[in-house]
């Protein structure tokens, strides 16, 4: 039998619709090459396109849950020091005063107590049995669409660690751009750390960077500094893209003594953390690093959200509601907001539907010419001609097939977007003048505002059981790892999965059918 791949999608039924697939499948690679994602994980991904899988063998199913079992695997220190020993959990809530000395001890482990996570807990990554691949949104392994269970490992603390408290050096980096509730996560971490009797806890200032320059010193973390950070956006450590090599951040790491690392970030720190987690198995070293997903674009696969994804559609409520409120007052107003989202239309799709005010929302994932009888420009005309006024919400990663490619990058390698936001607000002006009939447009890009702010309380309770996992995870003696919620219960996910490509939104989903419903727009093709 051929190896097993991943799950694949059936081949969509209508014509646009298989242009759309395409496009996203094709986005997902091009991310791949842009964020250097191993030969190995890319291999995977187009494993998953050719379907290489003997249907008519009848043991497929048992095989495949064989694979998925291996693949979905957590690394642990003890597949390269076998003889780690383990030691009782120091974590344990039945503590009454945390400033009595027997804290020093740690907790006393003697009396049962039934917080803990079994290894062999699982939870069920797909819920929804889909009778046919032509249900909306199906995903199929097989051609049936036959129900094949799913199970990835269950966050949480464990009864056994392998670490002892105060020998540990634990270390925060925050990478990549900003997200809401990075302060969040930083807090919960040091907090949960403390509470297992960690001493020392560190902070490493502007991202990956902080390990190489030596104008950058550690910053000391204790609950006592982190208390009040939630309270404002940004990252107590600072943020940065591009840096050392990891064989550099590893040396680095050695000389600190670091033995635990927590790595806050997208895809790219992710990959960079599985990078960092590798060399140190290499070297045979007893570290721990566990990843927390940070995507304020919500293109992390196989979790429900990430965290700050739901603040920003929040927040971009505000910009939406301003366009609205232009584009309604003006005389033949139309109002565009440019959202997050390189790869992912997951923001602007939300902040859609959640507004009710967008007439036309524009994703990556989703074609659509602007000039022709179908394009965009001429459904505006049709809005203002019977309603007065429209609003159109696009995401940064839409219609790049329209912009001329810089083929600059940033100093992560990440691919520079073409502005689509002031392009369209450029054509939209161009083609009413044109018509002699002039429309009144108004651009906002909330961007920077979105990002800077700080968690809303659904964003701030997803940090505070992520921040808690991943340090639960470190001490179980897990590396290589990282943390999401996942049909609402919390799991832990061997990072190369999570980052195989960008999650991106399926335009044959329920949800992009329902925005469609809501804004009325037609197919732009
Ligand atoms: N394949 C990789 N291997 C090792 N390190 C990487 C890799 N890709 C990116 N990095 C490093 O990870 C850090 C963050 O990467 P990047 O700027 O792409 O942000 P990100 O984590 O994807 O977050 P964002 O969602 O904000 O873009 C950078 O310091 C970059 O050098
Ligand atoms: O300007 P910066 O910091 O490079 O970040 C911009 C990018 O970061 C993101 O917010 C993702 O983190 C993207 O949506 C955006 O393209
Ligand atoms: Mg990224």
């Amino acid at each position: 039998m051929a190896a097993l791949s991943p799950p694949i999608k059936p081949a969509p039924l209508a014509s646009t619709t298989t242009a759309r697939a395409d496009h996203a499948l094709l986005s997902s690679v091009s991310y791949a090459k842009r964020i250097r994602i191993p030969r190995r994980i890319q291999v995977r991904a187009e494993a998953a396109k050719q379907a290489s899988i003997d249907f008519s063998d009848p043991d497929w199913k048992s095989e495949y849950q064989t694979d998925f079992e291996a693949r979905f695997r957590i690394p642990h220190i003890t597949d390269v020091i076998p003889d780690a020993a383990s030691y009782p959990s120091t974590f344990c809530l039945k503590m009454r005063s945390p400033i009595s000395s027997q804290f020093v001890e740690g907790y006393p482990s003697d009396e049962a107590w039934h917080g803990y996570i079994n290894n062999d807990d699982r939870v069920l990554l797909k819920v929804i049995r889909f009778s046919s691949p032509t249900s909306a949104g199906a995903e199929c392994i097989d051609p049936n669409c036959s129900w094949i269970e799913q199970w990835v490992h269950r966050a949480g603390p464990r009864e056994k660690i392998y670490f002892k408290p105060e020998e540990v050096k634990a270390a925060i980096v925050t990478c990549g751009g900003l997200c809401p509730g990075l302060n969040d996560v930083i807090r919960q971490i040091v907090i949960t750390l403390e509470i297992y009797g960690v001493k020392q806890i560190v902070g490493i200032p502007f991202g990956y960077r902080g390990f190489s320059d030596t104008n950058l010193a550690e910053m000391p973390l204790s609950r006592k500094v982190v208390q009040n950070i939630h309270l404002s956006g940004g990252s107590l450590l600072g943020v940065s893209r591009g840096g050392p090599t990891v064989t550099d951040i590893v040396e680095s790491m050695e000389e600190r003594g670091i033995n635990m690392l927590f790595v806050l970030g997208g895809n790219g720190t992710h990959a960079g953390a599985h990078a960092i987690h590798e060399e140190c198995r290499k070297r045979g070293l007893k570290i721990a690093v566990v990843g927390v997903p940070k995507t304020i674009d919500n293109d992390i696969l196989l979790m429900d959200k990430t965290f700050g994804f739901d603040t920003a559609v929040e927040e971009a409520q505000r910009a939406i509601n301003s366009a609205y409120i232009e584009a309604h007052s003006a005389y033949r107003g139309v109002g565009i907001v440019k959202l997050m989202g390189r790869s992912s239309g997951f923001i602007a799709m939300q902040a859609s539907l959640a507004s009710g005010q967008i007439d036309v929302c524009l994703i990556p994932e989703v074609k659509f010419n602007l000039h022709g009888p179908h394009g965009v420009l001429n459904h505006l005309k049709y809005l203002l001609e019977r309603k007065g006024s429209a609003v159109l919400c696009v995401a940064e990663g839409a219609g790049q097939d329209l912009l001329q490619k810089t083929n600059a990058t940033d100093a992560s390698g990440n691919i520079v977007l073409g502005d689509i936001g002031v392009h369209i607000q450029q054509e939209v002006k161009k083609f009413f003048k044109e018509m002699e009939h002039p429309a009144d447009v108004k651009y906002i890009d909330p961007t920077y505002m979105i990002r800077a702010c700080r968690a809303n309380a659904s964003d701030g309770i997803l940090c505070t059981v992520l921040g808690q996992n991943a340090v639960h995870g470190a001490f179980g003696g897990y590396s290589g790892i990282t943390v999401g919620i996942c049909n609402t219960h919390y799991a832990y996910f061997p990072i190369p999965e999570v980052i195989a490509q960008a999650k991106v939104l399926d335009p044959n989903s329920r949800m992009w059918h329902r925005c469609l419903t809501s804004t009325g727009q037609p197919d732009f093709m």
